[in-house]
């Protein structure tokens, strides 16, 4: 094929428009994006050469090589590693294939609306990571030669990180990628330093790549050549030599205290391909039955597609130093997908495969092991860093309830390190702790409520008595707060209890009147019932309430309505339950009606107004009516004849 020009996809021009004028402030770090893809590279090649012995590639000396030019000033980063097809050039240098894309271009056009300001630059670099694009921080045009281990033909693609790239075969490329950038001028003042100086170069593989596993060499300086003394024959000019310029240290296998938090937080960015800090390190190291090192990070920030289906794991799985693969789910389960960070087992085979992973009885004990250090750190965050803790919680804490759902033998664990929103502050979450400490001492269960969001829940009827007694209840609006509460009863011998469940006794009972009253009111309520039978199973009276009239609870154990919500969401069907009418007995409009109703027999003439008091109890806890327009006619009927 021959010279072919390519336009960016736009999400991928965007992002390089954001690099070529970039204001972010770490432009070193292209140097760091290139290595990684080069390790990354390298392990794919030599995880390919042990699985597949008809790989017609060179495996025997895998190393990444810097070449310094300063009379040309470009930078060459070359690595013999698995390397890619043109298609694979297209697709993967062309395009951003992520997933998150969407979320990314919403993201880009409010970066545009807002001039490109750094911070929304930095943040946007930060959580998207732009691997390959950095290199147009620093260069002004860049020259990819790739060729794939076992194919012929190589692909050539060029630059200027303007909207379009070239594509050439390059029939004698070498197996593996070389990056050539033409480096724009040196510009102090903005970061952008001489990337073709050694000394530069040295400081940077320190800094950012030391414990890169392969090999990142350079060619030093040429020595002076050396005057020959007199009477003496001229010495023979040497070349320059080889440097290996990180130490390869495998920083899972050391001790935490030989690595310093600059070390960890390279070593994050490069196994997790983001670009911010990691709020917490954590390193593992076991002996015994099952050898294994583990090194752990928490991010600070959530990547973009946390919350998508594909998303794999974190984990990458080494066994004996020997990266095997990198996104080992078995490792870690779904609720802790966040995670990044190295396993590195001794005792599994090189050729391990996923379904051998899956049963693997080693392996399980691993993510036992891990799952639990995972939770009891988030707890120790939570204990000693709220600051940290908030962060965390903002970006994880979604995706971390979901073990409590999923992970039931963790579950009391996951419930002391998360947090929940409630009645005690409207900015401030709750840790349970907290909220057992502030319960009175005649209160014995917690409770809470869930809905679609908080307003939705703070304003609902069933919350009314709870206020006014002052009596805390969590306000849970996440969907999966909907499904954790069905499954998890108790939190230290707490049971939790919905506020708009079962039967709620808040008026400290005296037992006489309130049988006098249930006498009063029985006629109207089985009346009530039978008139508002489609819709109702019951209607009885209550102290749940102080200034509504009624509310609409379950039974204790039926679904709330937006949990079949939830579940008609995601497809299934689920039969409209009905719920029970609970009336305010103290509420004008219910004494209204029982006098109505016990001073005349014409009952049906009560009829419009029952079922509007049906209608207003949906409406007050932010529910749909099955039928609004007739709601409007019964609505206008009962002002028209107020007014009359
Ligand atoms: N030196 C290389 N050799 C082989 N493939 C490479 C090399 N550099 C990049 N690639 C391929 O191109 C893809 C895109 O690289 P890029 O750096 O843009 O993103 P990434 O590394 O996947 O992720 P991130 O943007 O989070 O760093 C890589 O995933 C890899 O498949």
């Amino acid at each position: 094929m021959t010279s072919q020009v390519h336009e960016f996809q736009a999400e991928a021009r965007q992002l390089l428009d954001l690099m070529v004028h970039s204001i972010y402030s770490n432009k070193d770090s292209f140097l760091r994006e290139l290595v990684s893809n080069a390790s990354d590279a390298l392990d794919k090649l030599r995880l390919a050469g042990l699985t597949d012995k008809d790989l017609d590639a060179d495996i025997s000396d895998l190393h990444i090589r810097l070449i310094p030019d300063a009379g040309a000033r470009t930078l060459t980063v070359v690595d013999n590693g698995i390397g890619m097809s043109r298609d694979e050039v297209i697709g993967l240098i062309g395009t951003i294939a992520k997933s998150g894309t969407a979320e990314l271009r919403r993201k880009l056009a409010e970066s545009r609306a807002d001039g490109a300001d750094t911070a929304v630059s930095e943040e946007l670099i930060g959580q998207f990571g732009v691997g390959f694009y950095s290199t147009f921080m620093v260069a002004s045009e860049v020259t990819l030669v790739t060729r794939k281990a076992g194919e012929s033909v190589g692909t050539r693609w060029t630059s200027t990180g303007d909207g379009t790239y070239t594509i050439d075969d390059v029939a004698d490329a070498p197996q593996g990628t070389s990056i050539t950038l033409a480096l724009t001028a040196v510009d102090e003042d903005d970061a952008v330093h001489d990337y073709a100086d050694r000394f530069v170069l040295r400081g940077l593989v320190k800094k950012y790549s030391d414990f890169i596993a392969w090999p990142i060499r350079m060619l030093g300086e040429a020595p002076e050549p050396v005057e020959p003394a007199e009477g003496e024959e001229a010495v023979e000019p040497v070349g320059p030599v080889d440097e290996t310029l990180n130490s390869q240290k495998a920083l899972w296998s050391k001790s935490k205290d030989e690595v310093t938090p600059e070390e960890y937080a390279d070593f994050y960015r490069h196994v997790s391909h983001a670009w911010d800090e990691p709020l917490e390190t954590i390193s593992l190291h076991a002996e015994g039955t099952f050898e294994y090192q583990a090194l752990l990070f928490i991010p600070t920030q959530a990547p973009f597609d946390l919350f998508m289906r594909e998303r794999a794991s974190g984990i990458h799985l080494y066994v004996k130093r020997v990266f095997i693969m990198d996104d080992a789910t078995e490792l870690m389960p779904e609720y802790l997908r966040w995670v990044q960070g190295v396993v590195d087992a001794a005792d599994l085979s090189l050729n391990v495969s996923r379904e051998i992973l899956q049963q693997d009885r080693q392996i399980r004990a691993i993510r036992r092991r891990l799952v639990k250090k995972v939770i009891s750190t988030v707890q120790e965050i939570a204990d000693k860093r709220p600051d940290d803790y908030r962060t965390f919680w903002e970006n994880f804490g979604r995706v971390f309830k979901e073990g409590l759902v999923n992970d039931a033998d963790n579950a009391q664990a996951i419930l002391k390190a998360s947090m929940f929103a409630s009645t005690h502050s409207e900015t401030e979450p709750t840790r349970l702790a907290d909220y057992l400490t502030r319960m009175a001492d005649d209160q014995d269960v917690i409770y809470y409520m869930t809905g679609e969001s908080r307003a939705q829940i703070v304003g609902s009827p069933h919350l009314e008595a709870f206020a006014a007694k002052g009596i805390e209840v969590l306000v849970l609006s996440d969907p999966v707060d909907e499904v954790w509460v069905g499954t998890v009863p108790e939190f230290d011998g707490k049971k939790f209890v919905s506020i708009a469940k079962g039967v709620v006794d808040l008026d400290g009972s005296d037992d006489e009147a309130d049988s006098e009253r249930d006498e009063a009111f029985a006629p109207l309520l089985a009346w009530m019932g039978e008139a508002l039978a489609d819709d109702v199973t019951q209607v009885r009276l209550t102290s749940r309430l102080t200034d509504s009239a009624a509310c609409l609870v379950g039974d204790e154990f039926s679904m709330t309505p937006q949990l079949e919500k939830l579940y008609r969401a995601s497809g299934q069907e689920v039969p409209r339950s009905k719920r029970i009418l609970e009336l305010n007995p103290t509420h004008a409009l219910v004494e209204r009606l029982n006098e109505r109703f016990t001073a005349s027999d014409d009952h049906a003439a009560l009829a419009p107004a029952a079922s509007l008091v049906f209608a207003a109890a949906v409406l007050a806890e932010g529910g749909e009516l099955a039928d609004p327009a007739a709601v409007a006619k019964l609505i206008a009927q009962q002002v028209a004849d107020s007014l009359a």
